[in-house]
């Protein structure tokens, strides 16, 4: 279990880190949230004492800087290219697992469980990032720490690797380990994660189940079909709370009525359905919504 209380950070006027507290519990993996720029990184480094800053992150009720074994406990990859650029994947793993009394058989099972034990003997400068980010991974798993804390592991991953990287999180969850990946893809966090913590612009956005996420920051709406498209808007626009727009020809967008309600207005009002359907907005819309005005980079269009 992790608790995070308070954390902030500064750079300057920018306030990167925007008091957020927040908890990550065991047994499932928590997907750490938000568009670029948001804070992720800073957060993490700030969880792990890698950068000066408020707040306090407590693992499984103890600070980092009081481990005795840090390797044992958490495995953290920030920075998937943050390994001695010639010398060679498994001598990398040697040398830290020497340093924290880890067997170098060790070494070997996590290189082969990350599936990069046929390249073990080359040097990372030639890995594409995607190997990098497999090694990265290798090294957290070195000491068979109970908490991972993963920046943007999918990064430079192919689906293949991404559909890879969600298994192996969440077995290592499963196990009763307590996971943290960050990313800037949402597409990517509803694949992985059980749990959500969206940022944007360093403040809290949102914590809890994926789901929640999308209900809290998303509408459904209804499409409907009608040969009396007009009686039908004119019928449910007399409802509280609903809104009817033109959908194309004969067709209506309703939202703030369910399939059920506009089904039971049609029939007191005899007017006739040819299409009834539900659209439930997708994660991606909930992360714009939720995100929309926090977001750091937003994209210009071309053209
Ligand atoms: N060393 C630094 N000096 C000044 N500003 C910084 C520094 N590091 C980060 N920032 C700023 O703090 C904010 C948060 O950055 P951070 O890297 O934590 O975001 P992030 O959510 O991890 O983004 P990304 O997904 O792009 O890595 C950004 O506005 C960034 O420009």
């Amino acid at each position: 279990m992790i608790l995070a209380t308070h954390l902030g950070k500064r750079y300057g006027a920018k306030v990167a880190v925007d008091d957020l507290s927040f908890e990550v519990r065991p047994g499932m993996v928590t997907g750490f949230l938000g568009p670029n720029g948001a804070g992720k990184s800073t957060t993490m480094r700030l969880m792990l004492d890698l950068d000066r800053g408020a707040g306090e992150t407590l693992f499984d009720g103890r600070r980092f800087d009081t481990l005795r074994q840090p390797l044992r406990e958490i495995g953290a990859v920030l920075e998937a290219r943050a390994v001695h650029p010639t010398r060679t994947a498994r001598n990398h793993l040697r040398m830290l697992a020497a340093g924290s009394g880890i067997p170098a058989s060790r070494v070997d099972e996590v290189l082969e469980f990350v599936g990069i034990a046929d390249v073990a003997r080359r040097k990372p400068k030639g890995f594409s990032l995607g190997m990098a980010q497999r090694l990265g991974l290798a090294q957290a798993l070195l000491g068979d720490p109970g908490t991972l804390i993963l920046d943007e592991p999918a990064n430079g991953l192919d689906p293949h690797g991404i559909h890879w990287l969600r298994d192996v999180l969440r077995a290592l969850a499963a196990e009763g380990r307590t996971v943290f990946v960050s990313s800037h893809l949402l597409s990517e966090m509803s694949l992985m994660a059980d749990e959500l913590v969206v940022v944007g612009r360093g403040r809290m956005i949102y914590q809890g189940k994926v789901e929640g996420f999308v209900s809290e920051f998303t509408r459904s709406t209804v499409l409907v079909r009608s040969p009396q498209a007009s009686a039908l808007a004119d019928a449910l626009r007399a409802l509280d709370g609903v809104s009817v727009e033109p959908a194309g020809d004969d067709a209506l967008r309703v939202a703030g009525a369910d399939a059920v309600t506009i089904g039971d207005v049609a029939f007191d009002n005899g007017v006739r359905l040819h299409e009834l359907a539900t659209t439930t907005a997708s994660l991606e819309a909930a992360f714009m919504t939720a995100t929309g005005d926090a977001e750091e980079y937003v994209a210009v269009p071309r053209g």
